[in-house]
């Protein structure tokens, strides 16, 4: 069973179709690249995996059961980053981190050394003592990273994670995420960084911006073995 099956999802917003007919698959231990030109469809794609946006048409599987993103069993599957994180200016980076760690039942001791070490693989450990407003935007890029990584998960949703980050930390980004891999963790990015995909050298699926008219088939949406908006990673 694959960690994510898509099949034939669609999404209309405003009497308008703004995401044509996808399929895709992610199996645990893989990673999947959403491409496109802006608006073709990526974060939509995304918002499907995390119960934020319901399809038009189609249906996600997350491992083999709908989305709910009222189900504690399908939050701890799914980690996401998606958007910003509403970080609180009155607490530290590692103060957000333990309490993320925290809320998925670690101890405080546990959550605390959690939150070390992701900080630490994040190499922003020395930064454990800002307000994320004391922060950079790629350092703020990175701890935001960190929110999803020091919770648990199956599958990993991340929008545009290399944004506001210079090179060394993109490539530090891509060896974290080909370290989930190896544990097992089937992950989803949607992405504009050549780079990056090349990096973790992951199957890529292509979206075509959706003219509202076009209601029908897969439109221009490419999967890395062809042009029929088919991918499996
Ligand atoms: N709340 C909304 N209401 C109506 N249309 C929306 C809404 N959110 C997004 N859209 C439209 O859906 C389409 C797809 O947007 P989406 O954000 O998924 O694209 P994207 O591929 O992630 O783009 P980018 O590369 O710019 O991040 C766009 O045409 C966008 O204008």
């Amino acid at each position: 069973m694959p960690a994510v099956r898509v099949e034939g999802v669609s999404v209309r917003r405003g009497g308008t179709r703004v995401l044509a007919a996808v399929d895709f698959e992610v199996a645990a231990g893989s990673v999947l690249c959403l491409t496109g030109e802006n608006g073709s469809g990526k974060t939509t794609v995304l918002r499907t995996l995390t119960g934020q946006v319901s399809p038009s048409s189609g249906r996600v599987l997350i491992v083999g059961e709908p989305v709910d993103e009222r189900s504690p069993k399908f939050r701890r599957r799914l980690a996401a980053l998606l958007g910003s994180v509403p970080f609180s200016t009155t607490m530290t980076a590692r103060e957000h981190l333990t309490a993320v760690a925290a809320s998925w039942g670690a101890s405080v001791r546990d959550a605390n050394a959690s939150a070390d070490e992701v900080l630490a693989r994040l190499d922003i450990l020395d930064l454990s003592d800002r307000f994320p407003h004391e922060l950079s935007s790629g350092q703020f890029q990175l701890l935001s990273l960190a929110t999803a990584l020091a919770r648990p998960f199956e599958v990993l949703v991340l929008d545009e994670p290399e944004q506001r980050l210079d090179e060394d930390r993109r490539e530090l980004l891509a060896r974290i995420l080909t370290e989930e891999r190896a544990r097992g963790a089937a992950i989803v990015v949607a992405t504009h960084s050549r780079p990056l995909i090349d990096e973790l050298g992951a199957a890529e699926l292509r979206l075509a911006r959706s003219p509202g008219a076009r209601d029908s088939g897969m439109g221009d949406t490419r999967g890395p073995g062809g042009d029929d908006g088919r991918a499996a990673a």
